[in-house]
């Protein structure tokens, strides 16, 4: 590895030593298991986070009434995985439960045995040989166009294979594509191993799509070639494995990718930003055509999108030669695809024109910040906007408010001027604030607990106790803690590139999510307004805007939000809102576009 962010892994996965060196327990010299044939260990194939991989050589005849696929083989690959591993914590790996899906489909290798012997968990499956990486790696750095083409139009036609069986693989890069053993007749042939982060998108008996969520804290695959949507925590799908193809491809094209070389604890965080912040013509300059296209189209995908894998394979053939047979790669499975596709739909699929509207790009490498205003359906009441309003006249908005009989429903700051949200709407008799140096002034925060005043982002709530963090990043593993607590999300704001956050019981909520993005997360806002949440809190920094969504304990009885997106203070927009009982509920300003 160059360097070592390849191999970066998640909580589920980590650098923690295999069985051989963490638990000393040897290895056994020869396995047998259930009713396979005995093999005699050799050489050492590999070693990753979890197992380690060895040949095998078979030392006596399978018996006669063994019909298992394999069992001839002569030489095998043999994967331990010890006890104490951290991926045996319920048992068997969770591996073995994909492969007996997944076995032996179109480029995945067959397993032949599994089974316990001594400490360790030992699968038995086809033996294969170098993988992507090593082969880029043994040839300086580098790797053809015509191969690379060909790796992409074979591995999209495996991935599609393992999608139709209803498992994303969730770590696809170089390291985990190999090739058919050197000097056999599969030497051509692509295969993807390490089924150890595969997790499923549907349910193949209901064919019901799993829910999406978004959890900030939970990252899972290899940091270099993951996801946006998977560094963001979002529930796995088919468009996250063609995205970290995409990056695997432009990888072994152009030996490099933008996001390399990031150390530290935020790591993952800079790595994330700069994929938005990269547009697929500045990923590809050095590459052909159909690579940037490639690209644009994956990270475009919606969650439950079905991707065009046909389409996709078909943006590659001018790339590769005419004839088959002399291909670097050996691309049956894409060629059987291509074809039942197109007998399908009778035409084939390179005619293929429908979707072809131009889509909007969602990374343009131009950062750009915005008003995010939110609207609720409301009973007619008084509210009023301030905004662009500087430090000194606070207090005079604050008191004509309140001698009107309003108070303050939100507050939002853009470059050191202050919006205000006030209305007859929050249910609040009284209220205090005030305006510090400090990013949530604890002393007096204190003070005003004492005396029953709560922080307030929320009208007609009554909090009954309360928690805030202010933190670098945003915090949502406190937040998940809080949760489970009884707590609630109530207030956010953003001050620089810090988050500070408020949590409060009673208020009101009977659950809560987050959707954090580097833009606007509009599919995301979309699917939880469907399941009944409503946005309840906004924050945006110059890289990255979080939304608070819940569903009330009380139903309104008109449940309409809208939210609006503006580079100016939206002042006519709230009046055309106004005019339709709907009120200013949130607001913020901040990164929404890429
Ligand atoms: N069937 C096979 N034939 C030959 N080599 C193999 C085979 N399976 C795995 N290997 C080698 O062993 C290495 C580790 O295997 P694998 O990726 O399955 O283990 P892992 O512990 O789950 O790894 P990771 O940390 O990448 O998740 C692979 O990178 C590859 O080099």
């Amino acid at each position: 590895m160059d360097d070592g962010d390849s191999v970066a892994r998640s909580a589920d996965k980590d650098d923690a030593p295999p069985g051989d060196d963490g638990s000393s327990t040897p290895l056994p010299e020869t396995i047998q298991i259930g009713n396979s044939p005995t093999y005699k260990l050799d050489r050492k194939l590999g070693k990753g986070g979890f197992g380690q991989v060895y040949v095998g050589r078979r030392i006596s005849t399978p018996s006669l009434s063994d019909r298992t696929p394999g069992a001839n083989a002569l030489e095998v690959a043999i994967k331990f995985e010890h006890r104490t591993s951290k991926g045996c914590n319920y048992g068997a790996p969770y591996e073995w439960q994909v492969y007996n899906t997944l076995s032996g489909i179109h480029g995945v290798p067959r397993v032949h045995y599994k089974g316990k012997q001594s400490e360790y968990y030992i699968m038995i499956m086809d033996m294969l040989g170098p993988s992507l990486w090593d082969v880029w790696n043994n040839n300086s750095h580098s790797m053809s166009v015509e191969m690379v083409a060909c790796i992409a139009i074979e591995a999209i036609s495996i991935l599609e294979k393992m999608h139709s069986k209803g498992y994303v693989h969730g770590d696809v890069k170089p390291e985990n594509f190999l090739l058919g053993p050197p000097g056999t007749l599969q030497e051509k042939k692509l295969f993807l191993v390490d089924l150890g982060l595969a997790t499923k998108w549907k349910d193949t008996g209901t064919g019901e799509l799993v829910e999406y969520d978004q959890r900030p804290d939970v990252f899972r695959g290899t940091v270099r070639y993951a996801s946006v949507h998977a560094h963001l925590g979002r529930t796995g799908s088919r468009r996250d494995d063609l995205e970290s193809l995409a990056y695997t491809l432009v990888f072994l094209l152009r030996g490099r990718l933008p996001w390399q070389g990031y150390q530290g604890e935020n790591k993952g965080f800079l790595v994330c930003k700069k994929k938005m912040a990269t547009s697929p013509e500045s990923l590809c300059c050095f590459c052909p055509q159909p690579f940037r296209q490639f690209v644009e189209y994956v990270v475009n995908l919606k969650f439950d999108e079905e991707p065009n894998y046909a389409k996709c394979i078909s943006l590659f053939d001018g790339i590769v030669g005419p004839n088959p047979d002399i291909r670097p790669i050996n691309t049956d499975g894409a060629q059987k695809l291509i074809y039942q596709v197109g007998q399908k739909r009778g035409r084939l699929m390179m005619e293929e024109d429908d979707d072809d509207q131009p889509k909007k790009k969602i990374r343009m490498g131009m950062p750009a910040t915005q008003w995010v205003s939110v609207y609720n359906a409301r009973r007619p009441m008084k509210q009023r906007y301030h905004y662009n309003v500087a430090d000194g006249r606070l207090a005079q908005h604050i008191s004509k408010g309140n001698e009107d009989g309003l108070f303050i429903s939100s507050v939002a700051s853009c470059s050191n001027l202050w919006a205000l949200i006030m209305d007859a709407g929050t249910g609040f008799t009284s209220q205090v604030y005030e305006l510090s140096p400090y990013f949530l002034h604890k002393e007096w925060i204190m003070e005003q607990w004492e005396k029953n005043f709560y922080i307030t982002a929320l009208a007609g709530t009554q909090y009954a106790q309360q928690s805030y963090k202010v933190s670098d990043s945003f915090p949502f593993k406190w937040i998940n803690k809080k949760w489970k607590e009884g707590f609630y999300v109530t207030a956010m704001a953003t001050a620089g590139s810090r988050w500070a956050v408020v949590v409060s019981r009673n208020a009101g909520f009977v659950d809560q999510v987050v959707e954090l993005d580097f833009l606007y997360p509009s599919e995301g806002v979309h699917r939880r307004w469907d399941n009944g949440y409503r946005i309840t809190a906004t924050a945006a920094t110059w890289d990255q805007t979080a939304l608070i969504l819940s569903i009330p304990r009380r139903k309104p009885a008109d449940e309409t939000q809208e939210t609006l997106r503006t580079s100016a203070f939206p002042s006519q927009h709230v009046k055309e809102k106004w005019a339709k009982n709907l009120y200013l509920a949130s607001i913020c300003y901040g990164r929404t576009v890429s």
